[in-house]
């Protein structure tokens, strides 16, 4: 049996089919929007890669391929309605952290605050969202057309161990790499006094949001861990005895 015949539930009222996966119409959405997102990213590595032979730095690396990665990050919103409406049996609360964490890092934190663009840690985590993209992306790509070469497979299920780290990483060094910019210049904060008696600390919610990665990135690692053993671990060699 393969993993996607080992399916959980039905979502009720889903286009998703017994044990086939999607539906063809979601099918055939599903094959086209991995795709573009796999070129998408392929493009986003080929401009990191053709700037570090160019420059041999990382600086001005950010502003080099903030468009493309704003245009592909952001379209990744479209997998928490894919869950949410049952075309992919992924959890929606998950997915839901996982691209809304990235989506806030690429427009509120990095785009937002030009001194913190030369870091390391954009280095770091660009990296890690482009090798993990290109391999996810097509790997769902190849799963939906049946044709799945078990590199791309194996590959999806591993990096992740040693990728999600240093991604995490990035995430959280640049988000306290931008602490005193916005400490300094109250970057998207409100204050006191105001018609509306409503006051918001940017600062403050900078550090909750860090702090808020202590308990949701286990789980989400501990997930993909999961996923592993039944993808390619014990799991699925019971299964397929
Ligand atoms: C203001 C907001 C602040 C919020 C603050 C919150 C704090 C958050 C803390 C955590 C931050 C994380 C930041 C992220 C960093 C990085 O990404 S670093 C780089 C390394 N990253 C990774 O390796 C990412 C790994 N994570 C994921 O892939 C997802 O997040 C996931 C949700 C954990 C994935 O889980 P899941 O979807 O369940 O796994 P899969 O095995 O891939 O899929 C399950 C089934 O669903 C099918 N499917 C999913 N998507 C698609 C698709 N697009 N197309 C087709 N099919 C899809 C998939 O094929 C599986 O189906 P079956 O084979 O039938 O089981």
């Amino acid at each position: 049996m393969s993993h996607r015949e080992a399916n959980g539930p039905l979502v009720p009222g889903s286009v998703r089919k017994a044990r086939g996966g999607p539906g063809s119409v979601a099918r055939l959405w599903l094959v086209t929007y991995n795709i573009v997102m796999t070129a998408g990213w392929l493009v986003l590595a080929i401009c990191m890669i053709r700037f570090g032979l160019n420059k041999g730095s990382n600086k001005g690396l950010y502003r080099s391929v903030e468009k493309i990665l704003k245009i592909f990050q952001t379209g990744a919103l479209l997998e928490v309605l894919h869950c949410a409406v049952g075309i992919v049996p992924s959890s929606v609360l998950l997915t839901a952290f996982q691209v809304s964490s990235r989506v806030f890092l690429v427009w509120a934190v990095a785009s937002s605050v030009p001194d913190i663009q030369n870091e390391y840690s954009v280095l770091l985590f660009l990296t890690a969202w482009t090798i993990t993209e290109i391999v996810r992306y097509s790997f769902y790509t190849f799963s939906l057309l049946n044709f799945l070469p078990y590199f791309i497979k194996w590959a999806r299920y591993s990096f992740f161990i040693l990728l999600y780290p240093l991604g995490v990483s990035g995430e959280l060094f640049l988000i306290y790499a931008a602490l005193p910019y916005v400490h300094k210049t109250g970057l998207y904060s409100i204050s006191l006094p105001n018609a509306y008696n409503f006051s918001f600390d940017y600062y403050i919610f900078l550090i909750i949001v860090m702090l808020s990665y202590i308990p949701i990135f286990p789980q989400l690692y501990l997930h993909m861990l999961g996923q592993r053993r039944k993808v390619i671990g014990g799991a699925a060699k019971t299964k397929g005895e």
